[in-house]
């Protein structure tokens, strides 16, 4: 092939080509095509016999330049995507190659660059990036709108359900005990009644914040299972441990001493109904639910303000 051709390519390339001579101390640029003057701005008078790195300016803090200082240093290719700035200051995605030029005895002696301008392509990878970001953030915003009650933001009765076939099952196959606490709010209609129903909102809020910070076990969790009423489910606790745990419940709501003229002891408080049971494998799980709702029942007939257990 005639060197001209090959002079030709280098000067018609739509891609900017730039050779540098390694063996001048800084590996100063020697020679620019014109794709890489029209690309920066820069005529070849004004960077040649300087190291290319005034493209980046005072933006140095890039990991990539580190990557091109050790590919020159071990005189190796090194192909990278770098944030390089114009004569006018506007920054470009410059997507740079650099390969090695070697002598006859093998000693590099030049480096070659092709760079080209990908500012589209970096642009919309971006775009792409945030939108799947945004995405992801409402998937996880959708989820946890599923799960958790919109007023208290503790779990809501549907995640209650599905958590409790699935705790129910591990309990049956490893023969564990399981209690569920039913906490009901005592005579809430006249609470709504009396304060209205934002400060009956308040008080739900506070009540379930108060029995969400309760427990002892990861496993364990509380959600809202009706209006005023909540769950507790909680595994491997024995009749005493429930016992002694869903009296420390009362007392929390207790401490709360949100004011309640109907009640007797002035004081907003709640009735707990709880079962705790051993599964074995053809046990149903509906029972824990019943003796719960049942013991639940008791506590009001005994006088509210309790804990239960049939
Ligand atoms: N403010 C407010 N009130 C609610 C909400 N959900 C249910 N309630 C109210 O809770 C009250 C429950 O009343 P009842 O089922 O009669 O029970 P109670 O008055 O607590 O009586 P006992 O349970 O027997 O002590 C009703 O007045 C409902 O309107 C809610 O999200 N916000």
């Amino acid at each position: 092939m005639k060197i001209e051709i090959l002079k030709q390519a280098v000067m018609d390339s739509r891609d900017g080509i730039t050779i540098s001579d390694n063996c001048i101390d800084d590996n100063p640029l020697i020679f620019v095509n014109p794709a890489f003057e029209r690309m920066t701005g820069y005529s070849s008078e004004e960077i040649t016999n300087i190291n290319c790195r005034y493209l980046q300016r005072n933006d140095r803090d890039q990991p990539e330049l580190e990557l091109i200082h050790n590919a020159v240093k071990k005189g190796e290719y090194c192909l990278v995507t770098l944030r390089n700035y114009r004569k006018d200051g506007t920054m470009f995605w410059n997507e740079l190659s650099i390969s090695p030029i070697h002598d006859e005895k093998g000693t590099v002696t030049n480096f070659i660059g092709i760079q080209k301008d990908v500012t589209s392509r970096v642009i919309i990878q971006q775009q792409l990036r945030d939108e799947h970001q945004s995405l992801e953030e409402m998937k996880i915003h959708f989820e946890q709108l599923s799960i958790k009650d919109g007023l208290t933001g503790i779990y809501n009765r549907r995640f209650f359900d599905t958590q409790f076939e699935i705790q129910w099952k591990i309990a049956c196959r490893n023969g564990d005990s399981l209690t569920l606490a039913m906490i009901d709010i005592d005579h809430f209609k006249s609470f709504n009644d009396i304060y209205g129903h934002q400060a009956g909102d308040e008080a739900l809020i506070r009540v379930a914040d108060s029995l969400n910070k309760s427990f002892q076990r990861g496993s364990d969790f509380a959600a809202r299972y009706g209006g005023e009423e909540f769950v507790i489910l909680s595994n491997g606790m024995t009749q005493e441990q429930a016992s002694l745990y869903v009296k420390t419940l009362c007392q929390r709501v207790r401490d709360l001493k949100i004011p309640h003229s109907a009640s007797s002891t002035g004081y907003l408080t709640v009735s707990i109904g709880f079962s705790v049971h051993t599964f074995g494998p053809l046990h149903p799980s509906n029972v824990l639910l019943a003796q719960a709702d049942k013991a639940l029942y008791a506590a009001k007939k005994r006088g509210r303000d309790q804990s239960f257990s049939l």
